[in-house]
């Protein structure tokens, strides 16, 4: 009986570990084949068992809007597993249609998604559903569109296109030819969302182009947040408080104490204002105390502290990466450039408007010079900006080629499956890419990829196209609110800058993009040369004899 007993345990023993075995591989090999089918059914780059296309994906990275359009090219809608997650792309109208209107709601900010970046947004709209979305939608729609707030925005983008200016107008004086204006355009942004979001002026473009603190700190946040989406580990490093997590915590210390300090300044300000002054701020948060003061929601630091820093995450970069690139396309097609400035000329002469411009800055001095600038600026607004239909074609068909948001990333709340069939599991990653879709024959022509404002005009106005072409703001309920914003903004800086300064890309340099949530211009930047306009070159006679009669 003993001798069985001990063979028993020895052949249970060794049946033990090979079940193990047996056992392991089976799960592997299901997990192959379950990724072999889902493969099969949806196409895509080639998945390994386990990591899927993980390293592919990894490969790529600096190159990712294209490794992805290389696929949407072959296939419309494609899988891409990861060790992570799983990831749908689409270039697809129809299913941006699904996901984005017919079934939104089904698509929007999942657990694993606001768990990462709630450190950051805090509750705000970006990363929340809900109630909780529809009261930030609804205090943001109705603020960004009141009068007082528009006309408050439209000064501010005024005053930043005379600030670069006077910036541009000392440098050239210096005898400075060249700029790097990603960085001129970043500082400008958020200066201007800053003041736009919270009434205060940051100053970083007058600084001499000293970092600020408070920009310091918002851009670091931003980036180690982010870098919890690509690192498994993120929260040990957050329990031990370690490196990126280390970094974010003091960042966001600094950044939620200088909002807390602004918000309090502004509850007692307003608290000490009555009716008669409700139009006196045009700022948002002012706004927002003010009108919504009845609301419970408001009575929190909190709640305003994320709508703060989600209105200026979503319209610093996005604002930054269409001026960049809208001056690279400018200035890389110049019978664009000499169309703009026809229109600008044709729009000042239209209003009986005659500018107060020198032929050539250097005779009569900067301060000549920027008092110009200062006239023509002040006479720019939003009907002005409506008439510039040819502006707005060729920052349409910029913001087409080079979306600020080159992909735009929904999360499954539930299994669903998309009108070509393909299945979605609850937690996957539904993407509608932009970036891709510009690119794409099938909607755009046989001239997809060259740059044409015109296919944005018929008689010289400016015709829309629908939102699933034309994906850059997003489409439906969750689509982009700062939209109109964004091109007072650009359009309001290029009409500017362009009227004064001729631009030219400095040769040789390699623009490209860098892998970044929005479509940033890589570490190298925008370099431009420039120098104050010659107006006798451009307007010929025409002009002179306008400027000559003041
Ligand atoms: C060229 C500039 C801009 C582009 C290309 C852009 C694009 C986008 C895109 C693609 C989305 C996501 C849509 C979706 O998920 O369905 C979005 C959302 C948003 N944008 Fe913009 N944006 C720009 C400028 C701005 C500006 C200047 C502001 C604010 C002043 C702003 C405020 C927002 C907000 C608050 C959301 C979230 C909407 C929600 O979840 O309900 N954007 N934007």
């Amino acid at each position: 009986m003993a001798n069985i007993s001990v063979f028993n345990l020895e052949v249970f023993g060794v049946a033990k570990w090979v079940v193990d075995v047996v056992v392991g591989l089976l799960a592997i090999a299901c997990l192959c084949i379950y990724q072999f089918l889902q493969h099969k059914s949806s196409p895509g780059p080639r998945a390994w068992p386990i990591f899927g296309s993980t390293f592919e994906l990894l490969g790529n990275l600096n190159q990712l809007h294209d490794w992805i359009l290389k696929y949407a090219q072959q296939y419309d809608t494609f899988r891409v597993s990861t060790f992570l997650s799983n990831y749908i792309f689409t270039v697809d109208p129809v299913i941006m249609d699904y996901v984005f209107k017919k079934n939104w709601k089904n698509y929007g900010k999942g657990k694993v998604i606001s768990s990462q970046l709630s450190a950051f947004y805090g509750n705000g709209i970006f990363i929340s559903n809900g109630e909780q979305w529809e009261w930030h939608r609804q205090i943001l729609q109705r603020q960004l569109f009141s009068s007082i707030h528009t006309k408050y925005n439209l000064d501010l983008h005024i005053e930043a296109g005379i600030e670069v200016s006077s910036m541009l107008i000392q440098l050239a004086s210096k005898g400075t030819k060249e700029i790097e204006m990603q960085n001129v355009f970043r500082r400008m942004a958020f200066d201007t969302i800053f003041q736009n979001v919270c009434g205060v002026k940051l100053k970083s473009l007058s600084s001499s182009f000293l970092e600020i603190d408070f920009i310091k700190a918002f851009e670091t946040a931003k980036v180690q947040t982010n870098w919890r989406t690509y690192d498994p580990f993120w929260k040990l490093k957050r329990f031990f408080l370690l490196g990126p997590e280390a970094i974010l915590k003091e960042n966001l210390t600094f950044l939620d104490e200088f909002l807390y300090k602004i918000i309090e300044r502004r509850r007692n300000e307003v608290k000490d204002q009555n009716d008669a002054l409700q139009d006196v701020n045009g700022d948002l948060l002012s706004r927002i105390l003010l009108l919504f003061k009845d609301d419970p929601k408001v009575d929190s630091d909190q709640n305003i502290r994320d709508v703060i820093v989600n209105i200026i995450e979503a319209g610093r970069r996005t604002t930054v990466e269409a001026l960049c690139w809208t001056f690279f396309m400018i200035c890389s097609h110049p019978h664009v450039e000499t169309k703009i400035l026809q229109e600008l000329s044709k729009i000042m002469e239209d209003k009986g408007v005659c500018v107060p411009i020198q032929n050539g800055h250097n005779t009569k001095g900067n301060e000549f010079f920027m008092n110009n600038v200062a006239t023509y600026a002040h006479l720019l607004n939003h009907d002005n900006l409506s008439e510039m239909h040819y502006l707005h074609a060729t920052v349409t068909e910029t913001l087409r080629l080079y979306p600020s948001v080159p992909c735009i990333a929904k999360e499954a709340l539930s299994y669903d499956k998309l009108p070509n069939g393909m299945r979605v599991k609850k937690g996957d990653f539904v993407n509608v890419v932009p970036y891709s879709m510009a690119r794409m024959q099938f909607l755009w022509g046989l001239d997809a990829t060259d740059f044409k404002p015109e296919r944005w005009l018929k008689d010289g106005l400016f015709q829309p196209e629908s939102s699933c072409k034309f994906s850059t703001f997003g489409v439906g309920p969750r689509s982009c609110i700062g939209k109109d914003e964004a091109y007072v903004q650009v359009k309001m800086t290029i009409a500017i800058l362009l009227w004064f300064f001729k631009f030219k890309n400095v040769v040789g340099q390699n623009v490209t993009y860098q892998q970044a949530s929005t479509l940033k211009m890589s570490t190298n930047g925008l370099l431009l040369e420039f120098e104050p306009r010659d107006w006798q070159d451009l307007c010929g006679s025409k002009y002179v004899k306008l400027t000559s009669a003041t």
